[in-house]
């Protein structure tokens, strides 16, 4: 285990059974409606990427970055915009594949964004809800697991850029943001 982390919360073992129901579920919603997967980078990659593979319908990916925590580990309560999808969402049947709701301010301005480009269903999977910080009303409608109130890192989740690559989700260390 890496030495910033308090305590392993998911192993990559659970990590991959409970992705593969996931998309299991979303491969039964979805039969025929050729959905558009879309990823909210960076966090979410390698949970797009595993998602999608064990769904076994047509479907399609696209990709948006936005950022709101920088480094720390508070939203800072402004979404940036940093890269757009490529296609129109106009008419389509929206997933966005998100790894943590925390706060959730991003997916709020995220939902009203598509909305408003007339996207013909707006679904979320989370791999994981932290509803212990919500600021904004939002539950999602496909969910891996539900965590308590503390700073995760791992498959995907960062602090300051770090630790996105740990095969595992853990706690941080509060004395590696305390330090900072
Ligand atoms: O519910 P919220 O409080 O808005 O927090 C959740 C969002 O914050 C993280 O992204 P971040 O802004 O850190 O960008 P990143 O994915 O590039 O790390 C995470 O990946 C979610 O997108
Ligand atoms: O707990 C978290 N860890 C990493 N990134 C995050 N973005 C929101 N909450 C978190
Ligand atoms: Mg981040």
């Amino acid at each position: 285990m890496h030495e910033d982390i308090q305590e392993i919360l998911y192993t990559e073992e659970e990590i991959k059974t409970k992705v593969k129901e996931l998309g299991r579920r979303l491969s039964e919603d979805y039969r025929g409606l050729n959905p558009l997967c879309i990823c909210v980078l960076k966090g979410a990659a390698p949970f797009m990427t595993d998602l999608v593979r064990s769904m076994d319908i047509p479907l399609e990916m696209d990709f948006m970055a936005v950022s709101s925590y920088g480094a720390s580990t508070k939203s800072s309560g402004v979404v940036r915009i940093i890269k757009d999808l490529d296609a129109s969402v106009e008419g389509r049947h929206v997933i966005i594949v998100e790894d943590i709701i925390d706060s959730g301010l991003t997916l709020s301005h995220l939902i009203d964004l598509l909305r408003h480009r007339n996207a013909a269903s707006i679904k979320v999977v989370t791999l994981l809800d932290k509803p212990g910080r919500r600021t904004v009303d939002l539950q999602p409608d496909y969910c891996g697991f539900t965590i308590p109130d503390a700073f995760v890192v791992g498959y995907g989740l960062d602090y300051a850029e770090k630790y996105r690559n740990l095969p595992y989700i853990g706690i941080l260390k509060e004395q590696v943001y305390q330090q900072q």
